[in-house]
């Protein structure tokens, strides 16, 4: 196997003695896109900063191409990074703020690659003006041809879209993902916006209190989620109380479920199932009762907040062209392509 562009192992970080990042495992290979996504103070800056070279670790190893980089300074670490608050020098000209770390190619070359940087992320022709003359969004666009210039194997981006709005983000988002592409660039990006993830991202992870909790892609984050936290932090869902039952099946309020994978606990005990709003689908006949408690328009559909005879909350989404009210009476049927199942004491929400 080709040795990672990236492998962090048991890599720790802590503030006066106060932990922010703890025994941490992380690998990403070359071109790979991934992402780190978590609740505020859960570590993500943090890490970044470690990887960049700006913050000592307390323990472990990390290592950049196969070689120890700890030792390194962030210069000498050969990535690009986009920090919230690395702004761009603002009595340099766009060509020369883009240039700024190009210093090891020649004159007429560096003009070249900051011309064509420019040119790839969509800023052709602004090479004169100062940043102060420039959009929001264009000037977040040349932060990321500066970093992108010296053609790193690795960028590292926190929170670099966070102060556009929603469809210039999306597209910077997008250019930026196709041009990381096409340059063959791996990527590790920070941010608390899971779509931003999800759209991004080859690998997601999901941190709390220091910890990487879980490390896969967007689709298995989703549907089979390590733990109770990663169920409740990606998407939405909520918990129904059920029973194991033999045969890998559980009992639960909605009937019996299959579920794929052998579970660790013996027959009859007490676990809980997670249910996904789209794992409900709205039924005419079949299926169980419930009354709607609340209802959330979301435009091609609307997530209805539904409660079971014994109490038990569930969430279900509803094509919105079907107008209801709450008090109102729905069926619904549980299709689940997963069964994800915990125990019901782990890691209580
Ligand atoms: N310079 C610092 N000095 C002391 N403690 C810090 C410092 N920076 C961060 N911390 C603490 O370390 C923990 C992790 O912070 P970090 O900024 O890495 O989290 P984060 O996940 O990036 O949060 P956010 O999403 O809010 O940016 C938090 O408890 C935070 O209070």
């Amino acid at each position: 196997m080709a040795p990672s562009l990236l492998s962090i192992r048991r890599l720790s970080c802590a503030y006066a003695g106060q932990p922010a990042v703890r025994e941490l495992d992380l690998d990403l290979g070359p071109g790979e896109l991934g992402c780190l996504l978590g609740p505020s103070g859960c570590g993500k800056t943090t890490l970044l900063r470690a990887i960049a070279g700006f913050h000592a670790p307390a323990s472990g190893e990390l290592r950049l191409r196969g070689k120890d980089a700890l030792p390194l300074a962030p210069e000498a670490r050969g990535l690009g990074f986009v920090f919230q608050d690395l702004a761009l020098f603002p009595h340099l000209t766009v060509a020369e703020n883009v240039g700024f770390g190009l210093h090891r190619l020649g004159r007429s070359e560096r003009a070249q690659r900051s011309r064509e940087t420019l040119a790839l992320i969509g800023l052709d022709g602004l090479d004169q003006r100062y940043p102060h003359e420039l959009s929001g969004g264009q000037q977040q666009r040349v932060a990321l041809a500066r970093s992108l210039a010296p053609r790193p194997d690795l960028l590292l981006l926190d929170e670099p879209f966070s102060s556009l709005d929603a469809d210039l983000r999306g597209r910077l988002r997008e250019d930026l993902r196709g041009l990381l592409r096409q340059l063959g660039i791996a990527a590790l990006l920070v941010t608390h916006d899971q779509e931003e993830a999800f759209a991004f991202a080859d690998t997601v992870g999901v941190m709390q209190g220091g910890r990487l909790l879980q490390w896969a892609p967007g689709f298995e984050l989703y549907h089979r989620p390590a733990t109770p936290f990663v169920a409740s932090f990606v998407g939405e869902g909520r918990f129904l109380a059920a029973r194991v039952m033999p045969g890998n099946r559980v009992a639960t309020a909605l009937g019996e479920l299959e579920v794929a994978r052998p579970m660790p606990w013996p027959d009859g005990s007490e676990v809980r199932v997670l249910l996904r709003p789209d794992d409900l689908r709205p039924v005419d006949e079949g299926g169980i009762e419930a009354e709607v408690t609340a209802i959330a328009f979301r435009g091609a559909d609307t997530l209805h907040t539904l409660r079971l005879g014994d109490g038990t909350v569930l969430m279900s989404l509803v094509p919105s062209h079907q107008q209801r009210q709450p008090g109102s009476r729905l069926r619904v049927f549980p299709d689940l392509a997963h069964v994800v199942v915990f125990p019901p004491d782990a890691d209580p929400l």
